[in-house]
């Protein structure tokens, strides 16, 4: 979703540590110079005159007043002396002269004592202390913020026991299978190298965010019993030239003290980008990998130590970490299928109290796209929900709630939309699902709403897969086109012109078009010619043309063709249909949100398509057992008419976000990318 990877580490508010030494140097030698300034200044303008020369002064009248101390006696001229100077301090050498005060008592001249030479102490600090102590501050502040150059511990941070298993992790089947082959190598290295085996070193998990890879290289320590070292590509970014370097030094140094164990790089892209490779590599991002390589190579893996390191951009990497003796084994942790996600909703809703009527199934079936993280989030949100509403026990409407509030935001109260804003926003969401209710190949429509989200939707519609499609075929593909161009079919049919809101809608159905011409072979054009592979299917990454300009040009005329076709159908299925649109479009505006089934009600009465007798969605069967079943249980124990499943009534079976939002993590046009390209394999 929106865990994109984050790899720099500017705008975190504070001054760069490097500034912040300069000002401290800057203020150190201007307070220093403006010292010898000072007391240069001072010695010139301090003049001694000789002690008969004073007691003449004095006799003369010519002295205001002295200032005894010590060592000196400090003289000031009255204003009308001649030899008064207001930048020249006289002074004298006291003498053994009793009579002196007597003398100066005479004539009128003020007397002052001071036992200790406090100007001169004040001096002494400022000219010598204070330098010291500012220098045993630099010196202090250096050696913190350089963070153990030169020592061997810089911070590193380490798990003795991570306590977590493979039973945490849920679905992703095929990684683990392969990380439990490491998990035996650092059991016990010595039945491998007594036949000569060489121990891997190092495993790459690769993979979208949020899957799960921290969590499969942490269940590999905790399987193995082994500590777990951690370290995040990304951290290296704020780090002064050669810092990285000696980080990884001292990381693999202690690694190495208590081997058995795991060391984890996760973000590993951020230090490991190719050398000379585009994005400009730094001379510290490359140092850092040069010392990540040679310890690999120097790194004895018969004593079981492992690098694990994770990414979602493998394509970036240098290839140099990808050569036999590291990073030689690839991890695939993929996006979770429907029974992935199911098994991940059910290890994350092992503590949470759920009743009977939470069907997690069901909710797995409408978050396809979703990943671990986020199904984590949103049995915890559910758990939320159900403590806000003031009851002990999440029910399955807490969770699909929670599943909205993961995939599109939470309910954006505050936000008013205008009267005109509301009606363009209904049409647009109804036209999205009444082009897709009227194409029989498209999935049933659940739930529209046009309540806005705080992640940016101002409306959507849901659909209701019956099942998760692995494959499909091109008038489905069709008919999602078509559907994606429906919102903006509707503007441009009932308003007569196009707002921004579709922005999202076009982006999609753009990729899918492009899609079905130059990686599904399914325009009549091209045919089979693969004429582009995606660079990174773990984010959305472009897809690379394997083909000459000229032909480019006649693919983009084609899937301009393609989109022109699906458009022009979306907006002749809307006028003909013109008045159901109406009708949905009045209630929803009045209602903002309409069920599934409400939809269904007006598109057959407009219709005059009778009332289907039957003919329940899975979840409304579902309810009915669970209602027969409370009946009987309610029989059984003489205690009737209590329905706690009333709850539940709005919400029909799975669904599927599907709409003008920007982040979800895109389902059905990824998937079937995805399928296809197994199916290839
Ligand atoms: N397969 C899974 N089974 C159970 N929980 C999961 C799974 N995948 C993710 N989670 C949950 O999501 C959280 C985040 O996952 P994790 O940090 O391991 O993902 P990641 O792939 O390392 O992401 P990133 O690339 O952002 O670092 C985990 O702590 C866990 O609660
Ligand atoms: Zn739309």
């Amino acid at each position: 979703m929106d865990k994109k990877t984050n790899n720099g580490s500017e705008g975190n508010g504070k001054l760069p540590k490097g500034q912040l030494l300069l000002i401290l140097i800057a203020v150190l030698v201007t307070l220093f110079s403006a010292n010898l300034m000072r007391s240069y200044m001072m010695s010139k303008s301090q003049k001694e005159i000789s002690y008969d020369a004073f007691i003449r002064d004095v006799d003369d009248g010519q002295i205001e007043s002295v200032t005894v101390r010590s060592t000196q006696i400090q003289l000031q001229y009255k204003k009308d002396s001649e030899k008064y100077n207001p930048v020249i301090q006289y002074y004298t050498i006291p003498m053994n002269d009793l009579q002196l005060t007597d003398r100066l008592y005479e004539h009128g001249v003020k007397m002052k004592r001071e036992l200790q030479d406090t100007t001169a102490m004040i001096e002494t600090i400022i000219n010598l202390i204070f330098p010291i102590a500012l220098f045993a501050m630099l010196m202090f502040f250096m050696s913190k913020r350089m963070g153990g150059v030169g020592k061997s511990t810089a911070k590193v941070y380490m798990e003795k026991e991570t306590g977590v298993t493979f039973a945490d992790v849920a679905g992703e089947d095929e990684a683990k299978e392969s990380l439990v082959e490491l998990v035996d190598f650092l059991h016990n290295p010595a039945k491998y190298t007594k036949i000569g085996a060489k121990l891997p070193k190092g495993a790459l998990l690769v993979g979208p965010p949020g899957t799960g890879k921290t969590l499969l290289a942490k269940a590999v320590a905790g399987e193995a019993k082994v500590p777990f070292y951690f370290l995040s590509g990304s951290d290296f970014m704020e780090l002064y030239v050669g810092v990285g370097a000696s980080r990884v030094r001292s990381l693999f140094k202690q690694a190495q003290q208590t081997a058995p164990c795991i060391i984890f790089i996760d973000e590993i892209d951020s230090i490991g980008r190719s050398r000379g490779g585009y994005g400009g590599s730094d001379s510290e991002q490359q140092q850092t990998l040069n010392q990540m390589l040679s310890e690999m190579d120097g790194m004895d893996s018969s004593k079981g130590l492992l690098v694990l390191a994770a990414t979602n951009r493998p394509e970036v990497l240098d290839p140099a970490l990808l050569r036999p003796g590291r990073f030689d084994r690839r991890v695939i942790v993929d996006k979770p299928d429907l029974k992935g996600r199911t098994e991940i909703l059910q290890v994350h809703a092992k503590n949470v109290s759920l009743d009977e009527t939470v069907d997690l199934p069901a909710i797995a079936l409408a978050t396809s796209g979703a990943v671990g993280s986020d199904l984590a989030n949103m049995i915890n949100e559910a758990a939320i929900l159900a403590v806000k509403n003031g009851r002990n026990a999440v029910c399955q409407k807490d969770l699909f709630e929670a599943v909205e509030v993961v995939l599109v935001g939470k309910e954006k109260k505050d936000r008013v939309l205008s009267r005109e804003e509301r009606r363009i926003v209904s049409y647009h969401e109804v036209g999205h699902a009444l082009v897709s209710a009227l194409q029989k190949d498209a999935e049933p429509v659940q739930k529209i709403t046009i309540v806005p989200r705080t992640m940016g939707a101002l409306g959507y519609v849901m659909h209701v897969p019956e099942e998760e499609k692995y494959l499909n075929s091109k008038k489905e593909i069709q008919a999602m086109l078509v559907g994606y161009l429906g919102g903006r079919a509707a503007e441009e049919i009932v308003f007569d012109s196009v707002t921004t809101g579709a922005s999202n809608d076009i982006e999609q159905a753009t990729k899918l078009a492009r899609a079905m011409v130059t990686q599904y072979g399914m325009s009549e054009k091209f045919g089979l010619m693969g004429l582009a592979s995606q660079e990174n299917r773990y984010l959305d990454g472009r897809v690379v043309m394997n083909c000459g300009d000229a032909t480019v040009a006649e693919v983009d005329k084609e899937v301009m063709r393609i989109l022109d076709e699906a458009y022009e159908e979306a907006k002749r299925l809307l006028r003909e249909n013109r008045d159901v649109m109406d009708q949905i479009a009045e209630f929803l505006i009045e209602k903002e949100t309409i069920t599934g089934k409400e939809f269904m009600q007006i598109f057959r009465r407009c219709k005059g398509i009778p009332e289907p007798e039957n003919q329940l969605t899975p979840a409304e069967k579902l309810e009915q057992e669970t209602e027969k079943e409370i009946a009987k249980q309610n029989a059984e124990t003489e205690l009737a008419g209590q329905n706690q499943n009333e709850e539940m009534q709005e919400f029909p079976s799975a669904q599927d976000v599907n709409g003008d939002v920007q982040d979800v993590p895109k389902s059905e046009e990824e998937e079937t990318k995805h399928q296809t390209n197994l199916e290839e394999d």
